[in-house]
């Protein structure tokens, strides 16, 4: 929440309807004309006007309009999305229609039957989404049903990453007291799930010392630096001294939960944001999902998604005042704790559906948020 709070939406632009995609609607979806814009067939038959058995006048296709006005015992045939001439008071389905003498018969039909009145979705003006929306395949399409080629949005919030750590080998198996870097390939993925866009990766040794400063204050193209490691008190855990040297405001210092809890938030002077992730992956992923992920929202101007609560089954270490997250997997109605999550280990989150925050004093059975994961 007070990563959320923190963030003012970044400036919207206008983008075309086929790159909006998981973008965020920066204003409200207003429909630029009725919806439907004209009385509809929503059914292919015979547009028809007072008891039958209806003489028929000529033909209207979907894109075409038949211009006539039909009279009592008048028809016209059509077909599903043309126009309904005026005089027309249903539309006789096909089905239930027998053609001979150059008439129609069929049962007679209530008024307005088979056809979308014009505006009877919505009046041209009104509201079909508000601004925050994450804009989806539907919104898309909505949008164009309604006129638009354009929209304004959010464009996604970038990321600069900075993966710290002297004893990471980058690709393949890590050699003899070695760590496989999992956060480089990681933390892409997750804010591109959460809405961001990584525009930059970069490995950053501990020593010399002075290099994570420097990858810090380099230029990124970026509203949000990502750092991973450095966050807890070893020696070559610099980041928390080079935000004090660079009076950065620190926003987040620290959570009380397990694993993560070294996290932070800084503010620097230049406006752009630090997000310190500890180095341990499974911790990494749970302070990416509780600390980046609302920063990205809010950056994004969205409102956070409110978390379900089910009840959680399963054992959890819990400590005392500390929230325990852990994975779990939906069996029914409820969550079933999955294992394998250690602070480094991230076989259990690796499979899981959601993350949930069991509170302090939580008991096997009890309820709690989840975080879902993949959306
Ligand atoms: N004296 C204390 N020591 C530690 C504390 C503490 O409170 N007091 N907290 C522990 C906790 S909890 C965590 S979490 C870690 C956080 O450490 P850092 O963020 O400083 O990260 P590192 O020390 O660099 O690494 C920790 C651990 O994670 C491995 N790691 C680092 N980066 C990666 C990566 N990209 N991919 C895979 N694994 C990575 C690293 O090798 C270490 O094993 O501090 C504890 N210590
Ligand atoms: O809390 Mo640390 O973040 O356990 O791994």
């Amino acid at each position: 929440m007070l990563a959320y709070g923190a963030a003012r939406p970044i400036v919207s632009r206008s983008v075309p309807l086929h790159d909006a995609a998981g973008l965020t609607l920066a204003e409200d979806l207003r429909t630029l004309r009725p919806v439907p814009a004209f009385d509809t067939a929503a059914m292919d038959g015979f547009a028809v006007s007072g008891p039958g058995p209806w003489r028929i006048r000529g033909i209207t296709r979907a894109g075409t309009a038949w211009r006539g006005t039909l009279g009592a015992g008048d028809g016209v045939e059509i077909s599903t999305g043309a126009l309904v001439p005026s005089g027309a008071v249903a539309v006789l389905p096909k089905e239930l229609a027998s053609f001979a003498d150059g008439r129609v018969r069929g049962p007679e039909q209530p008024e307005g039957r088979h056809i979308r009145r014009t505006g009877e979705d919505a009046a041209a003006g009104d509201r079909l989404a508000p601004g925050g929306t994450r804009i989806g395949p539907a919104l898309i399409g909505l949008a164009a049903a309604c006129g638009h080629d354009t929209l304004p949005v959010r464009p996604r919030p970038r990321v600069g990453l900075l993966v710290s750590g002297d004893e990471l080998d980058l690709s393949g198996v890590p050699r003899s007291g070695r760590v496989r870097d999992a956060l480089g390939p990681l933390i892409p993925a997750l804010v591109a799930e959460i809405g961001g866009e990584t525009v930059s990766s970069r490995h950053v040794p501990d020593l010399p010392a002075g290099g994570l400063a420097a990858a810090v204050h380099a230029r990124h193209d970026a509203e949000v630096v990502v750092v991973t490691g450095s966050t807890s008190v070893g020696d070559t855990d610099q980041l928390r001294r080079l935000l004090a040297d660079a009076g950065a405001r620190l926003v987040i210092d620290t959570v009380a939960c397990r694993p993560g809890h070294p996290m932070l938030l800084a503010l620097l002077r230049t406006g752009r944001w630090v997000v310190g992730l500890p180095g341990n992956p499974y911790a990494a992923l749970v302070a990416a999902r509780t600390l980046l992920g609302p920063l990205i929202a809010g950056l994004s101007g969205r409102p956070l998604a409110p978390l379900p609560h089910l009840p959680v089954r399963g054992r959890a270490q819990m400590s005392p005042g500390l929230t325990r997250v852990v994975p779990v997997s939906w069996a029914g109605g409820e969550a079933c704790i999955v294992g394998g999550h250690g602070a480094a280990f991230l076989r259990g989150a690796a499979v899981a559906d959601a993350l949930a925050a069991l509170p302090p004093g939580w008991m096997d059975g009890d309820p709690a948020p989840l975080l879902l994961q993949g959306g």
